[in-house]
């Protein structure tokens, strides 16, 4: 069988480096290309890459996708950054390109696909949620992209089960005292040397919090779900945003 020719935008970055050995590691894989800032990307074309892993910047993401898509190589983006315009923009590339696929992952890691999931099922039961996120100071963005994605999923949960405002009595005289608000759901961003990715949600209730806690150790944790992403992307055409749609979660 012929190996999946892949290849890693953002090659040099510390994910990107990370992917690299990965798809080297995969029997079912091959390099193409290792893309990095100020390489054309006229160079995944000539690769003949069937996959491209965007592991690179909130600010390159845009333009690397459109040239995928247009091209027809399928994308699987570990890049934060997402709004729902951009995601618009995506969907609109990939009308034009029928039989290309993107997956657009907050996380790659198992374990944080599942606190996502646990966190979207834990939300109705408490009265008040918030997200704490985790991170080395040398993160692009803040809030990350898992803990806007997070706190996305508790608030559509809390709306389905009709619970009103959480409560919060605060006056702040500090803008940035209570984090930043999603959806109502308020979250917080931490940077601080030492970590990886991590992130906190609890949960309030009468006389009880619920914390579901989930740590990536090491870079390492995300490749599974990248690989599979790699894998999955070029039989499911259009936009899939979250590796969850990959998993067998409900099993
Ligand atoms: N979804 C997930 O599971 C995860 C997502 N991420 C996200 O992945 C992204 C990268 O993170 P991280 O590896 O820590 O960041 P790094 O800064 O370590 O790596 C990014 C790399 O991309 C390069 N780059 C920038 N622009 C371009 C471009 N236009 N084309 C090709 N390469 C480019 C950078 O080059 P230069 O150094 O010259 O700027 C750098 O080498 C972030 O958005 C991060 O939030 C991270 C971990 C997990
Ligand atoms: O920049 C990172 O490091 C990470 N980014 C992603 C995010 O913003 O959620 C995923 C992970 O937390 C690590």
């Amino acid at each position: 069988m012929s190996k999946l020719r892949v290849a890693v935008l953002g090659s040099e970055g510390r994910m990107g480096s990370e992917a690299v050995r990965a798809v080297e590691s995969a029997d079912d894989m091959e390099l193409a290309a290792c893309l990095g800032r100020g390489d054309s990307l006229d160079a995944l074309t000539g690769s003949g890459a069937e996959v491209a892993v965007d592991l690179t910047h909130p600010d390159a993401v845009m333009r690397n996708l459109e040239y995928c898509v247009t091209h027809g190589i399928h994308g699987v983006v570990g890049t934060t950054g997402w709004t729902d315009e951009r995601l618009r923009t995506v969907r609109g590339w990939l009308e034009a390109s029928p039989g290309t696929g993107v997956l657009i992952a907050p996380n790659f890691g198992i374990g944080a696909v599942l606190m996502m999931r646990f966190a979207q099922q834990a939300a109705r039961f408490f009265e008040s949620a918030e997200v704490v996120d985790l991170h080395h100071p040398g993160k692009a963005d803040a809030p990350s992209g898992t803990a806007v994605r997070t706190a996305q999923l508790i608030a559509a949960a809390r709306e389905d089960a009709e619970l009103p405002a959480q409560p919060d009595a605060t006056s702040t005289s500090l803008a940035g005292a209570r984090g930043a608000d999603v959806d109502g759901v308020h979250v917080h961003a931490l940077r601080l040397r030492g970590l990886i990715g991590h992130q906190e949600v609890i949960f309030g209730g009468e006389g009880e919090t619920l914390t579901i806690r989930h740590d990536s150790l090491h870079r390492s944790s995300f490749m599974p779900g990248v690989l599979l992403g790699v894998r999955r992307v070029g039989s499911a055409p259009g936009l899939t945003y979250g590796l969850e749609h990959f998993l067998d979660l409900e099993g």
